[in-house]
């Protein structure tokens, strides 16, 4: 039988489609992995902001996950937004019976400055789900809500990065730099090495979804059986490649192209 990739995401949703759920599910097609999804709240947002926000109940929740690993393979799975303590309860019991590599984006706050999770669910990540990674993925303002430290500097994001997996207990830790000015720099600790994944920085507004999609791009790589520095190095093309050619739709931070980075000779036979 043909191995056939499963990717999980577990997250809140993105009805103008550019971050969420629906990031990830595209993400998860273009790297040609079969995709699932576990929806933790509907989120009513587009490219200007959050409008509202509708928890699922925890019992849903839970109910989903049981649909999925009842039936389903899961080769590596992601989370993004879990907004309260209670969903990630439910979640973390989950995890620690599954056999998958699980990729963290510990979404906090969207690029809109919109909240998206309450202070005893940024405590419970922090203590709870961090030691259960695989990888974990913060952006510079993540960063420092997990390590209590200022990161202003890329050897802050380095100390940051071992910090989060000696002390911490994160599998690897990818603190990721597009908050800063210069290069789009992002360092990987593995527990062992220090790894630079460096890019132009990309003179556009259109950056809604880039840690959604980038955290799925790993997770992707991943269930295929890639080994964690390979998968990070291939999905910061991929996010790349999608933040370069973004789209200049809707009013705000409009959303990446998650389709950028297919071969001329591909796009050309469609
Ligand atoms: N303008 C840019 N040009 C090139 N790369 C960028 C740019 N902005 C962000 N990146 C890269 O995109 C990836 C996502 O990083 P970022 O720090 O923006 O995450 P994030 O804040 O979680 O994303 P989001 O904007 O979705 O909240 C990183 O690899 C980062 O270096
Ligand atoms: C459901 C959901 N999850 C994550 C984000 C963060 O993405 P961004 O910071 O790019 O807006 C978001 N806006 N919505």
């Amino acid at each position: 039988m043909t191995y056939v990739p499963c990717a999980l995401t577990i997250a809140g949703t993105d009805p103008s489609g550019g971050a969420g759920i629906q990031a990830d599910l595209k993400t998860f097609q273009e790297l040609k992995t079969y995709g699932m999804s576990v929806i933790t709240s509907v989120v009513a947002q587009n490219t200007t902001g959050v409008q509202d926000i509708n928890h699922l109940s925890v019992a849903f929740i839970e109910q989903q996950l049981e649909s999925v690993f009842s039936d389903m393979p899961v080769h590596a799975l992601k989370t993004g937004m879990i907004a309260n303590e209670a969903m990630m309860r439910a979640v973390a019991a989950r995890l620690a019976s599954v056999d998958a590599a699980y990729v963290m984006d510990p979404v906090m706050v969207a690029t809109s400055g919109d909240s998206l999770i309450d202070e005893e669910a940024r405590q419970f990540l922090k203590k709870e789900l961090l030691p259960l990674t695989t990888i974990v993925t913060p952006n510079l303002p993540e960063t420092e809500f997990i390590t209590g430290r200022k990161i202003e500097t890329t050897e802050d994001m380095k100390d940051a990065a071992a910090f989060i997996v000696d002390e911490l207990h994160a599998g690897a830790a990818l603190i990721k730099g597009g908050h800063l000015q210069g290069e789009a720099v992002d360092f990987l600790y593995d527990g062992h090495q220090i790894h630079m994944y460096s890019e132009e920085r990309i003179p556009t507004k259109n950056t809604h979804g880039t840690g959604c999609t980038y955290s799925a791009a790993i997770t992707a790589n991943l269930s295929k059986g890639l080994p964690l520095h390979e998968a990070v190095r291939q999905a910061k093309r991929f996010v790349t490649a999608a933040i370069r050619s973004s789209f200049d739709i809707g009013s705000g931070n409009g959303p990446t192209n998650h389709w950028a980075s297919r071969t001329k000779e591909e796009q050309r036979s469609e």
